[in-house]
């Protein structure tokens, strides 16, 4: 499914959270959303995942405007995990990765075979099979991080928009989360703090600050000195990895 945001603004207290952003993913690619605290990627997020309702601008999924479709028809096809996504009840990580489901399910369907399965893959995929009747306040912060994105897997979408999913992750579970994702057929947008992250998982990279869209296009073509200067006012030299091929940032402290 594609997804497409054109001119978005969202302005809240008069102040413009995210100005006239436009940007476009197609079905297996996954862009990078990085840019300083406080520059709108959140808030981005929110109106792409029809969470929020722009101020002017538009999102389209598969060319059609998303206010045309129904809140469980938005959901049935784009997931987004939020930053410090919870749940209040105390549930069990397979009933919160059930929660996946619910867009699916009419009101007085029961469970399906294709619910079950759809859970099972999800929790497979998330590496949770092991902490499947854990309930959600035992968790670590990373297992509460994998559970909301084997929770998005289960919604089975054609959009996925992670907000920094690899947040609370040791090394080992960034890696494998965001190797699992690049490998889904759905368009993915995820905003990364990380930027040698961002720069090996991304096919492409936007670029927010102060809401605006101030640089896209290949990692290696984004990620340059000036631009982490001018961004991020930290001095870095980049180069190509000798090892993986892709673009490679050292801070200069
Ligand atoms: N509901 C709101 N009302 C007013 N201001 C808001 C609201 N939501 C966000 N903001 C402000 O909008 C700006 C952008 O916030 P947002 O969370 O989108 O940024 P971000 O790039 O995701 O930041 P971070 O990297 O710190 O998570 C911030 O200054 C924030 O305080």
């Amino acid at each position: 499914m594609n997804i497409e945001g054109r001119e978005l603004s969202w302005i809240r207290q008069h102040e413009r959270i995210v100005d006239g952003v436009t940007l476009t993913v197609g079905p297996g690619e996954t862009l990078g959303l990085i840019g300083p605290n406080g520059s709108g990627k959140s808030s981005l997020l929110h109106l792409l995942a029809g969470l929020r309702r722009p101020s002017s601008g538009r999102v389209y999924l598969d060319h059609e405007p998303i206010d045309g479709f129904s809140r469980r028809q938005v959901a049935q096809k784009v997931a987004l995990v939020a930053q410090h996504s919870t749940t209040d009840a105390d549930l069990r990580v397979e009933e919160v990765v059930r929660l996946g489901r619910i867009p699916h399910r009419g009101p007085l369907q029961g469970w399906t075979q294709s619910d079950v399965e759809h859970v099972e893959q999800a929790l497979v995929q998330a590496g949770l099979v092991a902490l499947r009747h854990r309930r959600w306040h035992t968790l670590s912060g990373g297992e509460r991080q994998r559970t909301q994105l084997a929770r998005a897997m289960a919604q089975q979408p054609g959009v996925l928009l992670l907000d920094e999913p690899t947040n609370h992750l040791d090394i080992q579970h960034q890696l494998d989360l965001l190797t699992r994702v690049r490998a889904l057929a759905t368009s993915n947008i995820i905003a990364l703090h990380d930027l040698n992250l961002a720069a090996m998982f991304c096919d492409r990279l936007v670029v927010l600050s102060e809401g605006r869209l101030v640089a896209q296009g290949a990692p290696e073509d984004v990620l340059t000195p000036a631009l982490i200067w001018r961004i991020y006012g930290v001095d870095a030299a980049v180069e190509r990895s000798p090892h993986h091929g892709k673009a490679q940032i050292h801070y200069l402290v």
